[in-house]
Order: structure tokens, then C-alpha cells, then sequence
């Protein structure tokens, strides 16, 4: 299992022109390390249907999906993710976090300040260019 690549999706949800991102917890692994929320994609399930479960399961709430954006790939110690992001916005529902520690709504300009799991650097470069 070592050497295969894992996919994750991850949504950049706007929020009235803001961005939302969510810190890991003290219990996962790479610990308060900042992210945007997604998860692995299950088997014989779509990328589209993975990222909106997985903001189901975490934030309780929908998304609508704009765009696919470039995907990253990162070697972290134990194991290879495939980190694929989309654009979305938020369709119904308040937030509500089941996972993680905290979350903020940021302006893109903001987004850098943050301490970014590695494999999201490269798709925050994407998001701030756009
Ligand atoms: N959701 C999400 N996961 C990310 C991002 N960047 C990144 O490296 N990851 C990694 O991709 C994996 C996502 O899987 P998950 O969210 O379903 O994982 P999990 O915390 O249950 O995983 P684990 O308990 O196996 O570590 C995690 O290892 C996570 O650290 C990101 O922006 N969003």
C-alpha cells in the first residue's frame, strides 16, 4: 500500500466572496496543520460526489461545484496524495464542524498568513492567481 497514490478531494467554498479553511485537530494526523475540507475518494465514487459527502460529513452543509482545478501531487513520509481541488459554493446549510478544530472565512489575500498542510502550497498559488 505504500507506493500507491491516494486521491482526496478538497472544496474552496465561497462565502460571499471569502474563503473558507479548516484546521486540523490535535487528533489527526498532521496536527492544527490548515487545510481545505475534502477527503479521500471512496471506491466507485465520482470526485464530485466524494468533495460533496465529505462537506456533508464534515460541515453539514451543500455545496454547488464550479470548477476542477489543477491537481497536486505530494510525497508526504508514509504515503503519496493525489489532492484534488474544486471550486464550489455554498449552497444551504450552517456550518457546523464534526472534525476539525476551527475554521475561517478569509479573503484570498489572507490565505498565505496561514500554516498550510504541504500539499495544498501549490493550489493556494493556483487560487490566488485566478
Ligand atoms: N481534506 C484534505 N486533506 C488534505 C489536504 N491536504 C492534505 O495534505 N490532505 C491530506 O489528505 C488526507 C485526506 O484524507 P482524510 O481527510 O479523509 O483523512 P483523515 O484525516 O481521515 O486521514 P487519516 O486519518 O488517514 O490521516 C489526509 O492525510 C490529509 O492530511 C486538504 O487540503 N484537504
Amino acid at each position: 500500500m505504500k507506493n500507491s497514490v491516494i486521491k482526496v478531494t478538497c472544496a474552496i467554498i465561497n462565502f460571499k466572496g471569502k474563503i473558507l479553511v479548516v484546521q486540523r485537530s490535535e487528533m489527526m494526523s498532521m496536527p492544527l496543520k490548515w487545510e481545505f475540507p475534502g477527503g479521500k475518494v471512496e471506491a466507485n465514487e465520482s470526485e464530485i460526489d466524494c468533495i460533496k459527502r465529505e462537506i456533508k460529513e464534515e460541515l453539514d452543509i451543500e455545496i454547488s461545484i464550479s470548477k476542477r482545478l489543477t491537481p497536486s501531487n505530494y510525497n508526504y513520509p508514509n504515503m503519496s496524495i493525489e489532492l484534488i481541488p474544486f471550486l464550489a459554493n455554498h449552497k444551504e446549510g450552517e456550518i457546523f464542524l464534526k472534525e476539525h478544530k476551527q475554521y475561517l472565512i478569509l479573503a484570498k489575500h489572507e490565505l498565505s498568513n496561514l500554516d498550510w498542510a504541504d500539499a495544498d502550497l501549490p493550489i493556494l498559488k493556483e487560487i490566488i492567481n485566478l
